[in-house]
């Protein structure tokens, strides 16, 4: 199973990058991972919130295919512990799933149209994080969740 993470703007604070290229090196020995990153919007100042999440939701929409699974993070959706996630997983590498996409939303989060089209909703915490501090905090959660599956030592309960 391939995993993909959809983020909007480059990441761009250093302790982040560093971050974020050590897991996902990591993330990487258990499965395909790629991170695809969806330009800011032009001139977003000039648009209202509505207008700049329909306009991501647009890019967004563009990076799945009608077979992949699309999996919002969204402080919203659904809580797990992270040996529930790690079988939250392995269902989906059990049942098949040739391509899993996380994707985290914007400033104000995702367009209608997204929401719709989602397979479901992941939260992190109920605490809202940044865009950007999300990826690095996802990415650690998903090489945790492999790590569980595959018996290595790094997460202790
Ligand atoms: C600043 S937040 C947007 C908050 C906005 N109020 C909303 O309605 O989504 C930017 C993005 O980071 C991600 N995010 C932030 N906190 C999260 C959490 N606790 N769990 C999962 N994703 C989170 C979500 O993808 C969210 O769309």
């Amino acid at each position: 199973m391939k995993v993909t993470l959809v983020v909007i703007g480059k990441t761009d604070k250093d302790y982040l990058k560093k971050g974020i290229d050590i897991y996902g090196k990591r993330l990487f020995h258990y499965l395909p991972f790629e991170i695809k990153t969806i330009p800011d919007i032009k001139n977003s100042k000039n648009l209202t919130t509505e207008q700049q999440k329909e306009k991501e939701g647009v890019l967004i929409l563009n990076q799945v295919t009608a077979m992949d699974q699309l999996i919002l993070l969204d402080e919203k959706g659904e809580e797990l512990s992270s040996v529930d996630f790690s079988k939250w997983m392995e269902k989906r590498m059990v049942a098949g799933t040739k391509h899993l996409v996380f994707v985290i939303g914007g400033p104000y989060g995702f367009s209608p149209a997204v929401k719709e089209r989602a397979n479901g909703k992941l939260s992190l915490s109920k605490m809202t994080f940044s865009h950007q501090m999300v990826r690095l905090i996802f990415i650690e959660q998903l090489y945790r969740a492999m790590s569980i599956l595959n018996g290595e030592p790094y997460h202790h309960e």
